[in-house]
């Protein structure tokens, strides 16, 4: 197994940034990929041992280029997630000045960060899309665009200057990042974890979310992030990307996964791994009647019950 991790790249994106603070990430070679696709399809192949991609962004929602790769296509796993805090700088070539600037570059998931900035700076600036934040500052630097939306960090890389930093429409906009890998067996719990899954419904008829939210809602399990994808198969087919909280180990959430698997046309399991916003062992308690003792003690009585013994 190659000891390497695939990442966003090229050198310098935010992607990169929030990879470095996972400590594992301190013993791999770190390979820059062009996008996210060719990222993960490292790890298809077997070049990679695990892709760090962005997934979520707490102005714009899913990354959709992330949820459908991950929706579709060989089933990859989530490892671990890592939260970044985001702001922009605003990078040009040395000695260009804010009137220099006719267009400006960056991933597509930064333009609703920056979108009041530009309104008010930049008004008559054309957005030309990127693969990625430093991308555009690569693309900056070889005279394609004027300027590019990255981190300041990447300025250096890139032989730029920042014009302006701190650019940011929402106030703690925050990216969510995913180490992603062949599947396997998920992380220990660690009493503050999530789990990923994608669900296809069986059939269209009224009440047909609710009814897949239900399996989650009457075992007291919170959910973290819905996102309908369309499937390809016409005008109103979608898959929906959701995240709950808790560990496929809890008996909770392997019921409601039961549960689901029972009623939806496909279930893909997408990982339970610790999550970032809190510490280990920090997860809310759980409604009554839904820890593991409760499943246990109630399993219990219906088997004694069934027996004759109540
Ligand atoms: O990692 C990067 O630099 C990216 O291009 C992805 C991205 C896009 C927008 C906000 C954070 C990360």
């Amino acid at each position: 197994m190659p000891a390497s991790y695939a990442y966003l790249g090229p050198e310098g994106t935010f992607t990169e940034v929030a990879l470095r603070t996972l400590p594992e990430a301190a013993t791999r070679e770190l390979i820059p990929y062009v996008s996210v696709q060719s990222a993960l399809d490292a790890v298809r192949a077997g070049e990679a041992e695990a892709a760090f991609v962005p997934i979520e962004n707490s102005v714009e929602g899913g990354i959709t280029t992330t949820l459908d790769e991950l929706v579709a296509g060989e089933p990859l796993t989530i490892y671990r997630e890592v939260l970044l805090s985001i702001t922009f700088a605003l990078l040009v070539r040395p000695g260009t000045k804010l009137t220099d600037i006719k267009t400006v570059s960056a991933h597509p998931a930064a333009q609703p960060q920056v979108r009041n900035w530009l309104r008010t700076n930049l008004p008559d600036a054309v957005w030309e899309s990127a693969a990625s934040n430093a991308d555009a500052a690569r693309l900056v630097q070889e005279g394609r665009y004027d300027a590019a939306f990255a981190g300041e960090f990447a300025a250096a890389r890139y032989g730029l200057e920042a014009l302006e930093t701190g650019i940011h429409d929402a106030e703690n906009a925050q990216t969510r990042f995913v180490l992603v890998g062949r599947p396997a067996r998920p992380a220990a719990p660690t009493g503050a974890d999530k789990t990923s899954v994608v669900l296809w419904q069986r059939d269209d008829h009224p009440g047909a979310l609710r009814d897949l939210l239900g399996e989650f809602a009457s075992r007291g399990i919170n959910l973290m992030l819905l996102q309908s994808r369309p499937t390809g198969a016409g005008i109103g087919n979608y898959c929906f990307c959701i995240d709950a909280e808790g560990h496929i180990s809890d008996r909770r959430m392997a019921e409601a996964l039961t549960g689901l698997k029972r009623i939806c046309l496909q279930v893909r399991f997408l990982g339970s791994y610790p999550r970032a916003d809190i510490g280990p062992g920090e997860a809310r308690p759980t409604l009554p009647g839904t820890s593991d003792e409760a499943f246990m003690a109630a399993a219990d009585w219906v088997a004694r019950c069934q027996d004759g013994r109540f």
